[in-house]
């Protein structure tokens, strides 16, 4: 769409009193990763056949899947060719790669996601060298996806039914899905387009259950794409969001595989049945911990999408005068506005840094497991776990914020709001259920609180449980230090009281198991606990509302840097000329519904009822 830019934001941006560039270099983590990225962005928007001539809401949901499948095996022929052209696309220093230009190719979810993200990167991770070297081909014919969870068992997962049994007289594995409740439900991909995938299945020996592996299984004929004998594959239907994943569903009945594809890497079965154990439990669990950890960098791209959009929006849409006789204001000026949004924008540079602290922990971590050393993994799995929970909890709240923000032309799909809502409240349940992840943490703390309570030596990082006992919190201080302070009081006060409760209830003659249930509420929930008073939040309320005002005129600004273009915001009301009315008018007039003056239904239906007293 060609036409000026709205004066008002063309003001906004002469306002800013920052270099723009500069913090996108930041957000990208330099400026060259600013190049490469707009370079790839370039690549790949410029294929045509990604793009669309009807708006995806019109097609049914089988032309959906045909649409995005489409497109996605263009996207997977251009990484390819940029693997091959050795441009590193997966590095996670930065959410802007390849990844999140997808978001304006499908406007939904690519169905290869699993395929890319978690297939390759499992088999990376956790087959041998030499699985890897048969595997991990370019021209592979495997399309893959990670099954695990069932339609009985998500969350706990030792509770997972599927069966793998060695049958030493052949050599292979028989999978099996003994009851309906063992049924593989949800991943993605695995409907239609997957033919193989990495299943997670309980490793059976000698009548012995070793707990759960994955095995790498195939489940439709490469040539024919067929389902093999004993395999019954299909989708599992509409869903809030992720329409475009191909969620499937998955029955094994007594399918062979060779003994050499349970993955090997951690963990081996040799030819006579041996079973070689991992040095870890929890080494299988590898690939979640990897996409928990990946997942805060994503999210906090889907706060900047939408703090772009509701920002942009807020300063094109104007709505009653704040005196009255003056005109009617920018909706940005509204304090109560600021406030909705300026904590999206803070939010999602808080989890990119996080992200990317994560990104680099893990990288240190794994590094670390392959030379046999696992103590970092416990702390490692525990930050995840709560980051994972806290970002996507956070992240669906306030783009759910922002669309609200944008009144009701947020609720217009053409906003790209509540798809981007619909996409980022499905993390809040899958790679692990947000209580299910806080349970994990507090798990961990209160292991930490009991060696505090019963004055034993502490590691440095929970020095401040000791400090806390000791009544050695200074008063609340309003500054960074001061912060982070209140943080580890609450945190401190709130593990003591879930630990005084789980004590409590054992003292009570309850099991652990049942007294930790008990406890729970306290273990995920926030507490009092903390050393701020009645004064101190009064004053960090009206700090608050001087920043706000600070802000302000930085707004625009601030979301220009985050540098996401048009044709991957995706939004009527979100693009870089804020010609919003402009283009909300051209996207109706899209409407199937306005294609005929008058709808034939009007004949059939309509009409006979309202002039039938003329008739
Ligand atoms: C690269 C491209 C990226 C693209 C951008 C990103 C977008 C990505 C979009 C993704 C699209 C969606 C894909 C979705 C996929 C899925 O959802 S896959 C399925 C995910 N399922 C889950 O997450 C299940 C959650 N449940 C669990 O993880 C486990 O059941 C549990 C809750 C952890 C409990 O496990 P259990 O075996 O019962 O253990 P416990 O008896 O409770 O003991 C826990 C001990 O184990 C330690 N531990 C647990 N997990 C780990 C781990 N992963 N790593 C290390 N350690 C672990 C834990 O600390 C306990 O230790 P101790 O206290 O010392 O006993
Ligand atoms: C969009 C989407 C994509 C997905 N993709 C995949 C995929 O590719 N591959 C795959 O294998 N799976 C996938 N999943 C499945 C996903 O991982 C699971 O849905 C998720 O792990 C939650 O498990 P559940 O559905 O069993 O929830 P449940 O565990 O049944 O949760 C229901 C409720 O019970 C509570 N609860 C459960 N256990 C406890 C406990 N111990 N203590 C306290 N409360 C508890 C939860 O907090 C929640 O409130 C996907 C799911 C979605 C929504």
């Amino acid at each position: 769409m060609g036409g000026r830019v709205n004066e008002d934001l063309i003001k906004e941006r002469r306002k800013c009193t920052f270099d723009i560039k500069e913090l996108t270099h930041i957000i990208d983590c330099g400026e060259e990763n600013t190049i490469k990225r707009k370079q790839i962005d370039n690549y790949i928007l410029n294929i045509k056949e990604l793009w669309d001539d009807v708006p995806e809401e019109y097609l049914s949901h089988k032309e959906r899947y045909e649409n995005a499948i489409k497109k996605a095996f263009i996207v997977l022929k251009v990484l390819r060719q940029l693997h091959t052209g050795n441009i590193q696309i997966t590095d996670h220093r930065t959410p802007t790669n390849v990844y999140s230009i997808q978001d304006g190719i499908f406007r939904n979810v690519n169905p290869l996601l699993i395929h890319i993200g978690l297939f390759w990167s499992t088999i990376a991770a956790q087959a041998s060298t030499e699985q890897q070297a048969e595997w991990l081909q370019p021209d592979s014919s495997m399309i893959g996806t990670y099954v695990q969870t069932e339609l009985g068992h998500g969350s706990f997962i030792r509770g997972i039914e599927t069966t793998a049994t060695y049958d030493s007289t052949t050599d292979e594995f028989i999978l099996h899905t003994p009851r309906l409740s063992a049924y593989k439900w949800w991943p993605g991909g695995l409907g239609n387009t997957a033919n193989a995938c990495l299943v997670m299945a309980q490793l059976y020996i000698n009548g012995t259950c070793h707990g759960l592996h994955i095995f790498l299984a195939q489940i439709r004929d490469f040539d024919t794409h067929k389902p093999l004998p004993g395999i019954k594959v299909g989708e599992i239907g509409p869903k809030m969001g992720f329409n475009t994943a191909d969620n499937g569903f998955l029955g094994f009945d007594n399918h062979r595989i060779p003994r050499t594809n349970m993955l090997m890497k951690n963990v081996q079965v040799l030819r006579d049945g041996t079973y070689v154990k991992p040095k870890h439990d929890k080494l299988t669990y590898g690939s979640m911990l990897l996409t928990r950890v990946t997942l805060i960098s994503d999210l906090a791209y889907q706060l900047s999408k939408a703090a772009t959009i509701a920002v942009r929006y807020s300063a094109v849409r104007r709505q009653s005068p704040i005196k009255s006789n003056e005109p009617e204001r920018q909706i940005l000026d509204f304090v109560s506005q600021q406030h909705k949004l300026f904590i999206t924008i803070a939010s999602s540079h808080v989890y990119r840094v996080v992200g990317l602290w994560m990104w680099n922990s893990h990288k240190r971590v794994t590094a670390d497991i392959h030379e046999g050393n696992m103590g970092q993994l416990p702390e490692l799995h525990a930050l995840a776990c709560c980051l994972k929970a806290i970002s996507s909890r956070d992240a669906s709240a306030l783009v759910e914020q922002c669309r609200l923000a944008c009144g009701g032309h947020g609720y217009m799909m053409a906003s790209n709001l509540p798809q981007i809502y619909a996409y980022t409240t499905a993390a809040v349940t899958y790679e692990g259920e947000y209580t299910v992840l806080l349970l994990q943490t507090a798990r961990y703390l209160v292991k930490f609180w009991r060696l505090a309570a019963e004055h034993k030596p502490l590691p440095q990082n929970f020095a401040y449980f000791e400090d806390y006992i000791k009544k050695n919190f200074e008063q609340w201080r309003n500054s960074p230090e001061g912060i982070i302070e209140g943080f580890k009081a609450i945190v401190a006060g709130k593990t003591k009281a879930a630990y005084d409760t789980l004590q409590c209830n054992l003292r009570n003659g309850r099991e652990f198991e049942e007294a930790w249930n008990m406890a729970s509420v306290q273990l995920t929930n926030a507490s009092e606990y903390s050393t701020i008073s009645r004064n101190d939040i009064e004053a960090l309320q009206s700090r608050y509302e001087e920043l706000l005002a600070l802000i302000r005129p930085n707004a625009v600004g601030l979301v220009d840097a985050f540098d996401i273009r048009d044709e991957v915001l995706c939004s009527t009301l979100g693009a870089y000329d804020g010609r919003v009315y402009e283009r909300m008018m051209e996207e109706a007039s899209k409407s199937p519904l306005n294609e005929d003056v008058v709808n034939e239904s009007f004949h059939k239906y309509i009409r006979p009822v309202t002039m039938k007293n003329k008739l």
